[in-house]
């Protein structure tokens, strides 16, 4: 076959979200949908006229409902999966106001670093992790 064969396309902003006890909230996907029962950073779709920063905030207001202060760019990965291409771009973010609840998803935790290998993530999410654990000092 000499078709071009396109698959959906994603854009999705990223939030890693930090504690004051270095710690980051991870969240796991509702079973059954789409890479049901993984572990991710939360995070969803831009929206037209919005920028990943503001998609960030909305997102996380909208799945946990907290606020956020969105911080530095860690990285943007462009994954395609067997029928879905996703661009990730991921913030760092620290957590201002609320207590997070599981909204839109199924379990919420905040864990250390060294504590995210022992969660199953999407294929995506290897390269962020490993971009995060490069980035281990980070500051606000
Ligand atoms: N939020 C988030 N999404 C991720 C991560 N890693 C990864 O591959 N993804 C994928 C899973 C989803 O296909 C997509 C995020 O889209 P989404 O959360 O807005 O959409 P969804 O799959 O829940 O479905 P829907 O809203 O279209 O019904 O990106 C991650 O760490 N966080
Ligand atoms: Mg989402």
């Amino acid at each position: 076959m000499n078709e071009i064969s396109t698959v959906p396309h994603k854009i999705i902003g990223v939030a890693v979200i930090w504690n004051n006890q270095e710690q980051i909230l991870i969240d796991r996907r509702r079973p059954g949908g789409t890479m049901g029962g993984l572990w991710e950073f939360p995070g969803g779709k831009i929206e037209l006229g919005e920028t990943i920063e503001e998609c960030i905030q909305r997102e996380i207001y909208e799945e946990l409902g907290i606020e956020i202060k969105v911080g530095e760019h860690l990285i943007t990965i462009d994954h395609t999966y067997k029928d879905l291409r996703v661009t990730l771009t991921v913030h760092h973010c620290y957590h201002l106001t609320g207590i997070p609840q599981a909204i839109e998803c199924d379990e919420i935790r905040w864990v250390s670093l060294d504590e995210l290998d022992s969660f199953t993530f999407p294929e995506a999410n290897v390269e962020i992790i490993a971009a995060l654990q490069k980035s281990q000092n980070y500051t606000f």
